[in-house]
């Protein structure tokens, strides 16, 4: 039997895209829209106690395209804090004037197919606890989409040997090691959660990085023969400074 790979999940995410009613919004007064804006701001000062207090982090960005047109990204370290949080989200006045668009929830992972150093469970480490838990970069842009692994005739990922994959894998490390300090990912394991396998989360300054990691990725074996990808959903970083000149109408 085919040995399945050993997981270490971190802090829960969920991706939560929202259209703006902008009929509703414009229809609203001058002050019931300053009372939204208002009270948004006071959900982000308490969403960026938590990520000062490292109990979790949160990114916002406007999506491109008329897929959404708010993206959040939110890391909590329980399931329960999650769904708190997008309730209370719900509650503000600002959701009334949102309707949703699509939701992805998952958990950050990473694997443990390479073998251990020196007996050290790599879990242990500090550096991998602190990939588990990270502080969300606010980097210009995001990239955001779910992917498979294929099991389709001689294209199983699920009847590999582990350590084939563990190799395909390697090999898909090297392409994105070319792109440090260009392209951050966060990779978050969605097996039992959604409707996809796994969501990748990228993060770059100059958008076309996003273009060419994906490209370039396209030809590793792990991609070309294993991957299968869902919908794609890309942003660019809507800072707290900005919100309300963002919302003016
Ligand atoms: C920014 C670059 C970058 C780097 C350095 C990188 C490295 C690594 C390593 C070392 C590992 C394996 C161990 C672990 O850490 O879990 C992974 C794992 C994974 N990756 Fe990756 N990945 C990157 C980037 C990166 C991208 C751009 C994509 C999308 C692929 C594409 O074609 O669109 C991706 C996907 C994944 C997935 C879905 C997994 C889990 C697969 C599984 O079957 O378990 N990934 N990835």
């Amino acid at each position: 039997m085919v040995e399945a790979v050993e997981t270490m999940d971190g802090w829960y995410c969920l991706h939560d895209m929202r259209t703006i009613d902008w009929t509703s919004w414009k229809l609203a007064t001058s002050e019931e829209r300053q009372a939204a804006i208002d009270e948004f701001n006071n959900l982000l000062t308490k969403w960026e106690a938590v990520e000062e207090a490292e109990n979790g982090s949160h990114v916002m960005y406007k999506v491109i395209g008329q897929k959404a047109d708010l993206m959040f990204m939110f890391l909590r370290p329980t399931m329960d804090e999650l769904v708190d949080l997008e309730t209370t989200f719900n509650k503000s006045a600002f959701a009334d004037f949102l309707l949703p668009a699509h939701s992805y929830v998952s958990v950050v992972e990473l694997s443990k197919y390479q073998p251990q150093k020196d007996g050290v469970d790599p879990e242990t480490l500090p550096e991998t606890q602190a990939r588990l838990k990270p502080i969300l970069p606010k980097y210009d842009y995001i990239s955001f989409y779910p992917m498979d692994r294929r099991r389709m005739g001689n294209e199983n990922w699920y009847t590999l040997e582990k350590n084939e994959r563990g190799k395909l894998l390697y090999e898909h490390s090297k392409t994105g090691r070319k792109y440090a300090g260009k392209i951050k990912q966060i990779i978050t394991g969605s097996i039992g959660l959604d409707n996809w396998e796994w969501g990748v989360t990228l993060f770059a300054h100059d958008v076309l990085q996003l273009k060419k990691i994906v490209y370039e990725m396209r030809f590793d074996e792990v991609s070309s023969r294993y991957g299968e990808f869902g919908e794609f959903f890309i942003g660019n970083h809507l800072k707290r400074e900005d919100f309300a000149a963002y919302l003016h109408v």
